[in-house]
């Protein structure tokens, strides 16, 4: 394992870059996209697969020939029953016990149903899934998730596809802080790699996003952007963050102290 490989539900991976893969302009620059965010772990929703035919365009195979992780989403589910179901349907086609699990609670903001959420994780967790609740930033929900057997979170940054970066810094922050042994990765919302530095920067685990990358002007390009934004957050973390300061702090050396010892 490298040193900085971080444990996805038990397996070990170097890449922090979680990939959705909707929308994309065509099949092909979908696969270009996946392989320059060096992304380990890609995420489908079965709904929408489902719906349209599996298979269509060669869509899992492309998936699969990029080498990643498949983590199909409970995308457009609107009760606990009907997530439990169709997570039990991706286990069956796509052979994965990994579920990313979305409830939704409210049609305007497509926010998660926290309720909904607690009882569906609950079961799933039961039935053998490694189950990645996409939740709120609240922190008592989150605990609850985690109360029934959730190792990973993904609480929001933002509204899916509302590209409006972190709303509540303060409240991602205060998961961190209190949920230290929990996986936690930032999902939805993130509009720009900026975003997804700050991310990293607060110590989240990974970052998962779709419509920043597929609705970009160059896909490539802008996957290849966020690849570095999220390694450049990681090493921020990692590395120590000075504390702000409300005043001005020289930072020339005063004569006879070089260094500060
Ligand atoms: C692809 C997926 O799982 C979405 O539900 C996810 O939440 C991504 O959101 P953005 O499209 O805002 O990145």
């Amino acid at each position: 394992m490298h040193a900085d490989d971080f444990l996805l539900g038990g397996v070990p991976l170097r890449s922090r870059f979680l990939l959705g893969t909707a929308g994309y302009p065509s099949p092909q620059v979908l696969r270009e996209a996946i392989a320059a965010s060096g992304a380990e772990v890609v995420t489908l929703g079965l709904k929408r697969q489902l719906a349209t035919g599996a298979g269509d365009n060669g869509f899992i195979d492309i998936v699969r020939e990029s080498g990643a992780r498949l983590l199909p989403n409970t995308a457009g589910c609107r009760s606990a029953r009907e997530a439990i179901t169709l997570a039990h349907m991706a286990r069956e086609l796509l052979e994965t016990h990994w579920i990313k699990l979305e409830v939704v609670g409210d049609e305007h903001t497509l926010q998660p149903d926290p309720f909904e959420l607690v009882s569906a994780a609950a079961q799933l967790v039961k039935d053998g899934f490694e189950v990645f609740p996409y939740c709120t930033d609240d922190l008592v929900s989150c605990q609850r998730l985690l109360d029934v057997g959730c190792r990973i979170l993904m609480p929001w940054g933002a509204p899916i596809g509302s590209g409006q970066g972190l709303l509540n810094p303060w409240a991602l922050r205060t998961l961190r802080a209190r949920l230290p042994d929990a996986t936690l990765i930032v999902d939805a919302g993130i509009g720009a790699p900026s975003h997804a530095a700050l991310a990293m920067e607060l110590g989240f685990d990974a970052v998962l996003l779709n419509s920043a990358v597929a609705h970009a002007t160059d896909p490539v390009g802008m996957a290849t952007a966020f690849r570095h934004a999220i390694e450049a957050g990681r090493w921020g973390w990692r590395s120590g963050l000075i504390a702000p300061q409300d005043m001005a702090v020289a930072s020339t050396p005063v004569a006879g102290r070089p260094f500060d010892l």
